[in-house]
């Protein structure tokens, strides 16, 4: 079942596949334009959706109908998503593939392929799928079975956002994969330092190879050199008597990703540096020197040069470490990508859960405006926080939690800028800016709340009276 307007995607879909199979086809495929509009549903589609309604759907969005669907989300990522578990409106599950539908640069679609158990073993099926995904995207690599091949999870399709500041920073990393020099990725915490690291490593020669990670704060100083090193049997006491293969023996070929590096004790900076220089190790109680090929990613949240001028941090390992460079922004200075993660994040949780909730535009408006001290670890842990106690479908602002519209609230104080705050009129005294100040803070609150005044006096840290008679001073 298609519109004419399915023309350009089916044009698009069909470069392998004669367009009269299509309903035929026993591969249930639903296509949406670049707006989220259905232009084309199969009868294989229909019939494994199974509500009869469904066939209404062909010209209207097609969140209307399901709103399970990821095809927005790929829309906006332009980024596939192939072998995926998914439970339907209908409740069915089902593996599926998302795929968006490209011209040239521009994603002007998504398609969405049920991949049945039975169907997909099914040689002919599986072969029309292969004959769909090249024709969509010919250079496209399916990466279903490269995951964990390595100890890398992640890749670059992992990193959602539509910030063209983040584009231009997987721009970046992706080049840097094809080198292999060493590369630090400074950042606040949560912001997705690891997950670019394992995505350049993912995306380099050495993606076959182990990608082992250690984090340099997390463990004790005395433990650190036989963690990174290793040690021969017996070589202290409490060792194993079979000795321990040390970090870099384990990411030999492959890629070592030293976390919080800016924590790394001073008498282990020089070690590093020794073996980073000779590219050589010999493991705790050993003779023997081993050679060894590692490239090594190092991530930190602390400021280096700081460190450095403290005399915290060696200048020498420093340089050896940082030839290549990435400084991942914060989440609040991407706030665009905030409503994308939520919807993320939001659909993860559905796909692991079953539970289906959704965020309503007021929430993510208010979201927006919070400064993400932990990034987006934070973000996760709030978003899957409020769809657990969510009970309605739609999510409201009365579910974000206090402390978090406490911070959005002291957000409008300070954004308020000061010629606001003055009226316009530089000889207001001091007591008249504060009023004002004060006076914008309450309404503010009240609004959040509904104008609920017991639960904005809560907010404010006052009890209900002073609200009352701070209500009554200013007239309100
Ligand atoms: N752009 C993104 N899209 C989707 N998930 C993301 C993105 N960036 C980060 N995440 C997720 O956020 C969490 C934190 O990311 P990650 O561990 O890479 O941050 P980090 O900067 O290394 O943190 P830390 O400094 O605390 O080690 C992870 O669950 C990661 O998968």
């Amino acid at each position: 079942m298609f519109n004419e307007q399915a023309d350009k995607h089916l044009e698009k879909l069909f470069q392998h596949i004669p367009k009269s199979l299509f309903d035929e086809l026993p591969l249930p495929i639903n296509i949406v334009d670049e707006n989220g509009i259905v232009v084309v549903m199969n009868q294989a589609f229909l019939s494994f959706y199974g509500a009869p309604d469904f066939k209404n759907a062909l010209g209207r969005p097609l969140l209307e109908f399901d709103h399970t669907t990821r095809l927005p989300i790929v829309l906006k990522t332009g980024i596939p998503e192939v072998g995926i578990p998914h439970h339907f409106a209908t409740g069915k599950v089902a593996v599926v593939d998302r795929i968006p539908i490209f011209d040239g640069e521009q994603v002007i679609g998504a398609a969405g392929m049920v991949v049945i158990e039975g169907l997909e073993s099914h040689e002919n099926a599986k072969r029309i799928r292969e004959s769909i995904i090249q024709s969509i995207r010919p250079d496209w690599d399916d990466n279903t079975d490269q995951r964990n091949a390595s100890g890398a999870k992640y890749h670059f399709d992992h990193i959602i956002t539509q910030s063209p500041l983040i584009k231009h920073f997987k721009d970046r990393a992706r080049s840097f994969a094809a080198t292999d020099l060493p590369v630090l990725i400074t950042g606040e915490s949560g912001v997705g330092k690891e997950l670019f690291a394992q995505s350049i490593h993912h995306h380099s020669d050495r993606r076959n190879k182990p990608f082992v990670s250690i984090n340099c704060a997390a463990i004790p100083e005395t433990l650190l050199e036989s963690e990174l090193f290793g040690y021969e049997a017996g070589a202290f006491t409490g060792a194993s008597r079979k000795g321990k293969l040390g970090k870099f023996e384990l990411a030999n070929h492959g890629t070592l990703f030293l976390d919080e590096i800016g924590d790394l004790p001073l008498s282990m900076q020089s070690k590093l540096l020794r073996v980073l220089q000779e590219n050589q190790v010999e493991r705790i109680g050993g003779n023997e020197v081993k050679s060894i090929n590692v490239r090594v990613i190092s991530a930190t949240n602390r400021n280096l040069h700081d460190k450095i001028k403290t005399q915290e941090f060696r200048s020498d390992l420093y340089y050896r470490l940082n030839v290549l460079n990435l400084n991942i922004p914060a989440l609040r200075e991407r706030a665009e990508d905030i409503e994308l993660l939520i919807e993320h994040f939001s659909s993860l949780f559905y796909q692991k859960t079953g539970i289906y909730r959704k965020f309503n535009a007021e929430v993510i408006q208010l979201l927006s405006r919070y400064p993400w001290p932990g990034n987006i670890r934070e973000l996760e842990n709030i978003v899957c926080r409020i769809i657990v106690i969510a009970e309605d479908e739609i999510i409201g602002k009365e579910l974000i939690p206090d402390e978090i519209l406490q911070e959005i609230l002291g957000g409008f104080a300070a954004s308020n800028d000061t010629a606001e705050m003055l009226g316009g009129q530089p000889h207001n005294s001091l007591a008249e800016i504060i009023k004002r100040i004060e006076v914008k803070i309450i309404e503010d609150t009240l609004e959040i709340c509904d104008n609920n005044k017991s639960k904005a006096a809560d907010l404010l840290g006052i009890d209900r009276m002073t609200l009352y008679r701070k209500l009554k001073a200013h007239d309100r």
